[in-house]
């Protein structure tokens, strides 16, 4: 668990929308947290402390917001970036599933030679909730080998149970702060 002034930081740096993108949904929006810069250096430096100074070949980011964050944790970890991007958007040869998220249906791939088997991954994004997207994302990475260290987000949801699924990939899950309900 992350300090509790830090956690306090974070979820009064993040704003909430009620029925965005859909009716009955409290959207958690961490743009207000990535335009405070001081919130946005705690998140990423609390995001990557368990790993300081300890060798991790790649972050995959998860399009979107994942590679907002995933860029900055690859930096402080001196670490490669891959980018898990929506369908359609990458050129060259890619794996590709489908799933489902809080809100919709989707499908998200990576290119085949990104990761090397056997690579040191973490899986970054802006939150859980259902834990859909980082279980396809978590599985598309462990297709090519990969070995996940851990998968982190600034915010759980944990009432959606993301975090038992990915745990069920025997993945470690690295979460900053929580809103109860959904
Ligand atoms: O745990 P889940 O229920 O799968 O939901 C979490 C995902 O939902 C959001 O992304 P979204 O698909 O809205 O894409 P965006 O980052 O492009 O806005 C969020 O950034 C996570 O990727
Ligand atoms: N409630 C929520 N807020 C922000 N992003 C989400 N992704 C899935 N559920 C979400």
């Amino acid at each position: 668990m992350t300090d509790q002034t830090v956690q306090d930081e974070l979820l009064a740096a993040i704003r909430t929308i009620k029925d965005y993108p859909k009716e009955g949904i409290l959207f958690r929006d961490i743009t207000t947290l990535l335009g405070n810069a001081r919130a946005f250096r705690r998140a990423v430096d609390a995001l990557v402390q368990p790993w300081a100074g300890s060798k991790v070949d790649q972050i995959a980011g998860i399009e979107a917001r994942g590679f907002i964050l995933g860029g900055a944790v690859a930096h402080q970890l001196s670490a490669g970036f891959v980018p898990i991007r929506k369908k359609g958007k990458l050129p060259h040869d890619t794996v590709r599933i489908a799933y489902s998220l809080e809100y919709g249906l989707d499908e998200m791939e990576m290119h085949k030679d990104a990761i090397k088997p056997g690579d040191k991954v973490i899986v970054v994004d802006d939150l859980i909730a259902t834990g859909g997207t980082a279980e396809a994302a978590c599985k598309l990475l462990k297709s090519m080998g990969a070995d996940i260290v851990a998968a982190c987000f600034i915010v759980d949801l944990p009432d959606l149970g993301g975090r038992r699924k990915i745990e069920g990939l025997d993945v470690p899950v690295r979460t900053l702060v929580e809103f109860p309900g959904h």
